[in-house]
């Protein structure tokens, strides 16, 4: 099966802070991967490496075989990032900030207009179409912010945290529009501390520490969310 994230004696080190320890990583096509581990111990970094926000002091990232580093551009229209930041323009409408992320991506004219005006009814916001972000609340902004990450329906979703920020009616959306025939086939990992939602969400489970995965396993080794819980706690601290 063809790997879409594959990560080779990976690295970061700020400043004398090792952050990340030569990991290794291999995310097949569709698979859903959920990262757990306590605080600091580098998930978000890992994922800042995987979407080019940050760049390895040692090692290599390929997304859907495009190295992260000398081919950026490219590796950035596989990817979907959620997280806590929006990457919104307050001063742009809704409609405006898709149409900029849209064309960074690459995609132009009638697809651009269409791929929008679809989202935007995905993600119930086309009575907001129009309006400046910055008037929007922030379950709208969640709303706009799903969308964007989904725009150019990449086929890598790197999901930080995706609930922490979401109210139920976006976790709704989100839910639904990642669980949608057009995002089965996409990739996903994911960084969540909400252990039995990642683990329900999730067809594989990693946990990190210290900056090594120091477990790599599938749901199926498990009875249920209950028998993980007791078998992974420990690692989790
Ligand atoms: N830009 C940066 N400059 C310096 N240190 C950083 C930077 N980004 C992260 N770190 C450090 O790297 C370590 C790992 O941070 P990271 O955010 O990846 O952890 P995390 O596992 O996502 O934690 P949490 O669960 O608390 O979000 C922390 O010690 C953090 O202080």
């Amino acid at each position: 099966m063809e790997n879409t994230v594959s990560i080779r004696k990976l690295s970061k080190v700020f400043g004398k802070n090792p952050v990340l320890k030569s990991l290794d990583l291999d995310l097949e096509k569709g698979e859903f991967a959920v990262i757990f581990g306590p605080n600091g111990a580098g998930k978000t970094t890992l994922l800042k490496l995987i979407s080019t926000l940050t760049t390895p002091t040692e090692g290599s990232v390929f997304v859907s075989g495009f190295n992260v580093v000398e081919e950026p551009e490219k590796a950035r229209r596989e990817i979907g990032l959620l997280s806590h930041e929006s990457y919104l323009y307050g001063e742009l409408s809704a409609k405006e900030n898709l149409r900029f992320f849209g064309q960074m991506y690459g995609i132009k004219g009638q697809k651009l207009e269409e791929r929008i005006s679809s989202i935007l009814e995905d993600t119930g916001l086309v009575a907001k179409t129009d309006e400046r972000v910055s008037t929007f609340s922030r379950g709208m902004k969640q709303r706009l912010s799903i969308a964007r990450t989904l725009l150019h329906r990449p086929s890598i979703l790197l999901l930080d945290e995706p609930y922490t920020g979401l109210d139920p009616g976006a976790s709704l959306v989100f839910e639904n529009l990642i669980k949608s025939p057009e995002f089965q086939k996409s990739t996903k990992l994911m960084v969540s501390h909400d252990l039995e939602r990642g683990f329900k969400l999730s067809s594989r489970l990693l946990i990190l520490n210290k900056g090594k995965f120091v477990y790599d396993g599938i749901k199926k080794d498990f009875s249920g969310y209950e028998d993980f819980k007791e078998k992974c706690s420990s690692m989790l601290a």
